[in-house]
């Protein structure tokens, strides 16, 4: 049948179905030349066609908006099912050198695993022909256990690159130095109580006065006031003329009579830092690698962020509970960004997105990391010191911490110390990610940290890895090639 049939026939019936005995007329008026009738074939199939079209189009819009908003799932779950040796792929973004639009990284999004639930087992690819499991400890903080995450050689290389390198005392006694420098000032006591008011509210708290690293019980604190009998008036801070009455170096005159101990420091170890960038030791560029893998973090954050810390505690070692890095509010710079940042920033916090955390040995007695608040119901500051029992004392109270992971050799575990910001980048702090070492009460413990450091602020990350890949002027041939790939400026002076 042809389309001019199809139209004539269509045309003798009218809508009622009764025969029209109007004159024959086509439908559609026509222009001369090829047929055009909505009602003709090729009409038919030109609307097809457009249809399809649109339909595919739907479809592909459709993927890319729930690839876009659960990248993270997706690639997480990809990379754990991929083959043992295949390396995860990375976005291209997180590969290409930045172009100088200030939104190059608005499509760089961070993934974020899924911890399912507590217990729950994921099988990850991170080394050729091995495959880990990753078990989730809990969700608040997002923290998982790797367990066989490092080879016993791999453990003892760090250690060993740790050992020659040389650890230093990771907090120095309070005293040491101090009363030197103070001497060598000749500083009048406003002065002094001007350097110690950090609140600036005209008094002393004590906790203001000791805060430098001493770790203060509150029946430490009833001592002091007791042993200064400083506080005239009982109200439990130092006024100015109460200070007055004080000599320069009372305080530290009464901790050294005390004799401060090391067990009363936040922390009691020591450290150092292990660069993993070209020409590192092969061990230590493979475990950036694998952490790398591990995270699903694009390489240029894991290449940007701090060296390797390796931690010893000796018998007696502890860590007190803290955050790895702190809040972060529109004022407050990223140590790692600062070069991108207003200098005049008030304050300053690691920007630690993620801590990756290694034991290097399995240790005799104690030494687990302690998170004395995970999976809570609510979290509350307050709560943490009730009835004399503070929940960030880990030399006498990690016991009562929600979780404890002992430190077993080669295994790692990683957490999340900033939510997501719900946009595929790092959100606020997350409170319950609050950890410390409990006290080692047999042997020694060794451990690695890897932090992976991201700003918060993306436009400021952005710029930041800008400024870095930017191949300095006026160098020869042979330096711009080198520069071509991002130079991290050090942010250690002990490196
Ligand atoms: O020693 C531990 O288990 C925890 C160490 C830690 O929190 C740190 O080094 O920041
Ligand atoms: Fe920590």
């Amino acid at each position: 049948m042809t389309d001019n049939q199809e139209t004539v026939e269509a045309e003798d019936v009218t809508p009622s179905g009764r025969s029209s005995t109007l004159p024959l007329r086509p439908p559609c008026e026509r222009l001369p030349g090829p047929k055009t009738s909505v009602c003709s074939r090729s009409y038919f199939v030109v609307v097809m066609v457009f249809f399809h079209v649109y339909i595919v189009n739907v479809i592909a819009l459709l993927f890319y908006v729930h690839y876009s908003s659960s990248s993270g799932q997706e690639d997480a779950s990809r990379s754990l099912d991929a083959p043992s040796g295949v390396h995860h792929q990375q976005r291209p973004e997180s590969r290409r050198t930045p172009p100088s639009k200030p939104e190059f990284m608005r499509d760089v999004s961070l993934t974020r695993m899924e911890g399912v639930r507590v217990g729950h087992v994921q099988k990850v690819s991170l080394v050729p022909g091995k495959v880990h499991e990753m078990r989730t400890l809990s969700l608040k903080p997002l923290l998982f256990e790797i367990p066989g995450f490092l080879s016993d050689d791999e453990c003892r290389v760090v250690m060993q690159l740790a050992q020659l390198k040389g650890l230093m005392e990771s907090q120095l006694m309070v005293q040491e130095g101090q009363e030197e420098l103070a001497k060598e000032l000749n500083l009048r006591p406003e002065e002094i109580f001007n350097l110690l008011d950090i609140n600036q509210d005209g008094q002393l708290q004590l906790q203001e006065v000791l805060r430098d690293g001493i770790w203060l019980t509150p029946e430490n604190l009833r001592e002091i006031y007791a042993g200064l009998k400083a506080d005239k008036d009982d109200n439990g801070l130092l006024s100015l003329e109460e200070f007055r009455l004080l000599s320069n170096d009372a305080f530290q005159r009464f901790l050294l009579q005390r004799g401060v101990k090391r067990s009363q420091l936040v922390r009691n170890s020591r450290h150092t830092w292990l660069y993993q960038g070209k020409g590192a030791h092969r061990v230590l560029q493979e475990i950036k690698e694998r952490v790398t893998r591990l995270t699903r973090v694009p390489h240029t954050l894991v290449d940007l962020s701090e060296p390797l810390q390796v931690v010893r505690y000796e018998e007696g070692g502890h860590y007190h509970a803290h955050h790895d890095s702190g809040p972060v509010y529109p004022e407050t710079a990223c140590s790692h960004t600062r070069l991108a940042a207003n200098t005049s920033t008030p304050f300053e916090t690691s920007c630690r997105y993620i801590t990756v955390l290694f034991y290097l040995n399995s240790v005799d007695g104690g030494g687990e990391t302690a998170f004395p608040v995970a999976d809570n119901r609510t979290y509350d500051e307050v709560c943490l010191i009730q009835n004399d029992v503070d929940l960030m004392d880990t030399r006498r109270n990690c016991d009562k911490s929600n979780l404890r992971v002992r430190p077993t050799k080669g295994t790692a575990v990683f957490w999340y110390n900033y939510l997501s910001d719900g946009r595929g980048w790092v959100g606020v702090q997350d409170e319950y990610a609050l950890h410390g070492g409990c006290v080692v009460t047999r042997g020694t413990k060794w451990i690695a940290n890897k932090w992976i450091n991201v700003d918060p602020d993306y436009q400021r990350q952005a710029r930041y890895q800008q400024l870095v890949s930017q191949p300095p002027e006026e160098e020869n041939d042979e330096d711009l090639t080198m520069n071509t790939h991002i130079q991290k400026p050090s942010i250690h002076q002990d490196l």
